[in-house]
């Protein structure tokens, strides 16, 4: 039983009205879950506000309402706690509901457009290999040491965000490793947790129907690394042209990675194979399974980190040497007749252009390069002529399909998609709307030695039309199709 003022700690009260001595049941921020003797956070969302639901759940048992505008009838027996800003009154009560859990573990967050699934997911597998007990908040899935829950966010509202650290606490964990996404900070989802240590990745187009303007992103991004405290380290990536933004303002300790300039970890790719990387990292040589020129800064990321806690350097790079790539990123199969098949998750324009890069370069023959990639409903739209675009610029053949259409109609998204494609590039493309098919086709067209890329979903096992949820696998589709046609 926990007794609401405890909870209170930190959070920037405006005003009081009735007893904070009083005992609570749980926290929570959705009225529809609230139960006899919770907190009700009333939050500002997107499609909704939450004071409008503070009547609902005073019926349903609420004992306190935390809300940054008083109602206009207040319930006797009820406290009222007007707060400054209750997202992150939200942050700070869940933390300290759960005895701020993160401030026992190592908890690093990785923030940037693309990379923070591996980079995170990466360092958990590492730090089990070393013989830790590690946790992982991650857009694939959370896992708490051997233990694996799904995920729906990147990042999570911060009562699940405590409540998965709450868990690694008793199951004995040390380090824990999790994506930071710009939603997560701008909602302040992360604004409690004690970090002793921040990864920037890069920064390209995104989620720019959230964020107003670039700069807004990039001022989200960089306001992760300013409420770092001292202690931590904050590491970016200095050959992004806002890498070092990231760093200007931070008062943690400072170290950066590159390949192409002078940094703290820097690297230089000796080989680049489908099975893999040979690089140099600062004076060693290291092999690594991981594909293509990113993931050479994903690996100086994950090393630089792993020093950084504390790892002895030698025995951080035989580690690397040693990772597996992460569900759904270049994932690849070559079939019976010799077609590459690689899964990626490049949803962003930037990581679609960094996958097909890569294919070209690792290519050897003249195999042909056949692209089937979609764009989601529902999200920034700006990305969809980009995108088609670079796929058609890119591969010898693009095949324009659906992602998840959410609650768009995909007609629309792909005539959206078409648009950005110059007209030199029209003999290369076809338009499937069907996922299915589309696959289907590109494994029909592809010859031996050719590489199908199919981007966008990863390791999604779902396909979301008009708010549905079908099953669906990129990469068991395309392993079903070839085999089928014995190609
Ligand atoms: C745009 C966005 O971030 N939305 C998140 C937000 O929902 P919202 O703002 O739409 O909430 P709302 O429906 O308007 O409701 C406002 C408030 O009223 C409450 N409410 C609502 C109805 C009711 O009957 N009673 C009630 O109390 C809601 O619980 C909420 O607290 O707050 C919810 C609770 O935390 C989140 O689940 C929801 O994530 C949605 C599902 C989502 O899709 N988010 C994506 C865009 C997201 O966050 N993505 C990033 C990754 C991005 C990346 O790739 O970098 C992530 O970290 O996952
Ligand atoms: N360091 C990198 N730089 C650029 N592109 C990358 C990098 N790492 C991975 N990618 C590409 O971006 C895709 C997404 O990678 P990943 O899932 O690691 O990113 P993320 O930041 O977690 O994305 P999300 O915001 O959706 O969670 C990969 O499938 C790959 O194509
Ligand atoms: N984290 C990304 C995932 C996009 C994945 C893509 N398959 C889609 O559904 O648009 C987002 O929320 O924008
Ligand atoms: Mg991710």
């Amino acid at each position: 039983m926990k007794i609401l003022k405890d909870i209170l700690y930190k959070v920037a009260i405006e005003s009081v009205t009735g007893s904070t001595d009083i005992p609570i049941h749980k926290i929570d921020f959705d009225s529809r879950k609230i139960e006899e003797n919770d907190v009700f956070i009333a939050i500002r969302g997107t499609l909704s506000d939450g004071h409008d639901y503070i009547e609902k759940a005073i019926q349903l048992g609420a004992a306190a309402i935390i809300c940054d505008t008083l109602p206009g009838n207040i319930e006797k027996g009820i406290t009222y706690i007007q707060v400054k800003d209750t997202n992150s009154a939200l942050a700070f009560m869940a933390a300290n509901y759960f005895d701020n859990p993160s401030r026992k573990l190592k908890l690093v967050g990785v923030t940037g457009t693309n990379g923070k699934t591996t980079i995170a997911s990466l360092l958990f597998q590492l730090f089990q290999k070393a013989g830790f007990k590690v946790g992982l908040l991650s857009t694939v899935k959370i896992m708490v040491d051997e233990t694996e829950y799904k995920a729906t966010h990147t990042t999570p509202d911060s009562i699940t965000i405590n409540h998965y650290f709450n868990e690694m606490i008793e199951a004995g964990v040390t380090h824990c490793f999790m994506e930071v996404s710009s939603h997560g900070i701008h909602q302040k989802r992360t604004e409690a947790l004690h970090f002793v240590g921040g990864i920037f990745t890069n920064l390209s187009h995104d989620h720019l129907d959230y964020h107003p303007t670039f700069a807004e992103y990039r001022d989200v991004k960089k306001s992760f690394f300013d409420s770092l405290p001292k202690t931590a380290f904050a590491l970016s990536n200095i050959d992004d042209k806002n890498g070092t933004v990231m760093l200007q303002n931070t008062v943690a300790r400072k170290f950066t990675y590159a390949l192409k300039t002078y940094a703290d970890f820097k690297a230089q790719i000796l080989e680049s194979q489908l099975s893999g990387l040979l690089l140099k990292v600062n004076e060693n040589e290291v092999w690594v399974k991981l594909i293509g020129t990113f993931n050479a800064y994903n690996v100086l990321a994950i090393y630089g980190a792993a020093v950084e806690l504390g790892m002895d350097s030698f025995e951080a790079l035989r580690l690397l040497s040693d990772l597996e790539s992460v569900s759904g990123r270049f994932q690849y199969i070559i079939s019976e007749g010799n077609v590459t098949a690689i899964v990626d998750y490049a949803h962003t324009p930037d990581a679609l252009e960094n996958v097909l890069i890569t294919i070209d370069d690792i290519r050897t023959k003249n195999e042909q390069l056949i692209t089937v990639v979609g764009c989601g409903g529902n999200r920034d739209k700006a990305k969809r002529p980009v995108m088609a675009q670079i796929a058609a610029n890119l591969s010898d053949k693009a095949i324009l399909t659906s992602d998840n259409p959410r609650n768009e109609d995909p007609e629309v998204i792909l005539d959206e998609m078409e648009e950005g494609v110059e007209a030199h590039n029209y003999k290369k493309l076809l338009r499937i709307t069907d996922r299915k098919q589309a696959i289907k086709t590109a494994c029909q067209l592809a010859q031996s030695n050719d590489i199908i890329l199919i981007a966008g979903k990863g390791h999604e096992t779902y396909q979301e039309i008009n708010g549905v949820r079908h099953h669906f696998d990129d990469m068991e589709t395309v392993k079903e199709i070839l085999e089928q046609l014995r190609k």
